[in-house]
């Protein structure tokens, strides 16, 4: 939907997207989905132009496709991506990029053997929140960063109950709270506490993590906390805490809570598309221990939810434009090692919750 909003109405002039083809298991079903979303649009033009197709190969094969969205189950990833980066397209697809660490490595050295644009669809990284959250750190407003809580928990419950069989509690689809809702806490960790975010084939360190994990009757994870060791620029190692899951709700008011020396930061549920964020300062560091001393400043900047009608996901389609359009086979803002890193922590998260998927989704071969 967001790519058939005019980029005007969130006042960006430099690209424009053109959804040139559908591809899916059936072309009935390729159809509907255009419907659907022309429809929620409330768009009439260039419907009748996207070419459906019964196949994701007839979609690869399609020399008018610029870029691929690939927006499957978990554990149809590796494969769709593959496919299509091994036929020469530029992917975006979204999170978790794959199931594990060996096939996202597989899949970058593929686009970079390539020289494709390859990205993780972690739409969080464009949103203006995660600008004005930088902004507010980078004015040192809250002094020097302590720690961070990052968490988005989900109720799955009602879901499962229409659907037993549904992608996020099947385990034959990649199911599970870290791999579908741990993206989303992890890269708010990772935007606060990684420092510089640049594409560079030079990998990130794996920091040091200490989980717990709790399954569903389906086998997969429900829940998952998780301590993670960012060193800092100045030598400082600061945690950041993970969590995650789908038997209970994240509260409204407060997703993240990053800790500085003089104040700290509250960003508002949801964490895949933050409503708001307040930040509060006080003026010595120790005031925050005294519970008469009021912050001596403090700001409440709102989201817009859906400008223009998006849903959020348009500013991250605009960046995947402009890298197409400049070149650029990785955005710096969503780089490819921070996708790896991810997949490796959430590798061990995994091991130290005793919980793999069935082999075939944890291999890198390809049917
Ligand atoms: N960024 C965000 O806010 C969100 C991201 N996501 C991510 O998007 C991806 C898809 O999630 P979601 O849309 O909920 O998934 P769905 O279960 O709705 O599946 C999406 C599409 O994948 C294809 N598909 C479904 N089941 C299978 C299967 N068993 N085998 C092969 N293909 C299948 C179907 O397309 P077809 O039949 O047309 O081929 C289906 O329409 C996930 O990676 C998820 O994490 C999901 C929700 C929000
Ligand atoms: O990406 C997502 O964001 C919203 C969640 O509710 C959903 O399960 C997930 O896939």
């Amino acid at each position: 939907l967001d790519l058939l909003v005019n980029p005007s109405t969130r006042q960006v002039s430099d690209v424009a997207h053109r959804i040139v083809a559908v591809g899916s298991r059936s072309k009935d079903s390729a159809q509907k989905f255009v419907d659907s979303v022309w429809n929620e649009a409330g768009v009439k033009e260039g419907k009748k132009q996207v070419k459906l197709y019964g196949s994701y190969d007839e979609l690869l094969a399609d020399k008018d496709v610029d870029c691929i969205y690939i927006g499957t189950p978990h554990s149809h990833h590796y494969a769709n991506a593959h496919a299509a980066l091994s036929a020469g397209k530029n992917v975006l697809c979204e999170k978790s990029l794959v199931v594990n660490a060996a096939q996202a490595k597989a899949l970058i050295d593929l686009a970079r053997s390539k020289d494709l644009f390859f990205m993780e669809a972690v739409w969080t990284r464009y949103q203006p929140f995660a600008y004005k959250l930088e902004e507010v750190l980078k004015s040192g407003k809250i002094g020097e960063v302590r720690g961070v809580q990052a968490e988005l928990c989900v109720d799955f419950g009602p879901t499962a109950k229409k659907n037993p069989d549904h992608r996020l509690i099947n385990p034959v689809l990649a199911g599970g709270a870290l791999l579908d809702l741990g993206p989303y806490p992890w890269t708010q960790l990772a935007l606060v506490l990684l420092g510089e975010h640049k594409a560079s084939t030079e990998p990130l360190p794996v920091p040091k993590v200490v989980s717990s994990m709790t399954k569903t009757t389906s086998g997969v994870d429900a829940s998952v906390v998780a301590a993670i060791e960012f060193a800092q620029a100045d030598g400082r190692i600061v945690h950041g805490t993970l969590t995650t899951a789908q038997d209970r709700q994240t509260a409204h008011s407060r997703c993240s809570l990053i800790q500085g020396s003089l104040g700290y930061i509250e960003v508002a549920f949801p964490t895949y598309r933050p409503r708001s964020l307040t930040y509060y300062r006080w003026a010595n560091e120790g005031d925050l221990g005294d519970p008469t001393v009021k912050p001596v400043e403090s700001e409440t900047f709102e989201f817009e939810p859906r400008p223009g009608g998006i849903w959020g996901f348009a500013w991250e389609a605009d960046e995947v434009a402009r890298c197409i359009r400049d070149g650029r086979k990785e955005s710096d803002r969503m780089p490819l090692r921070e996708t790896l890193l991810m997949m490796q922590v959430f590798d061990e998260i995994r091991k130290q919750g005793n919980f793999t998927y069935p082999p075939e989704l944890e291999t890198l071969e390809l049917k």
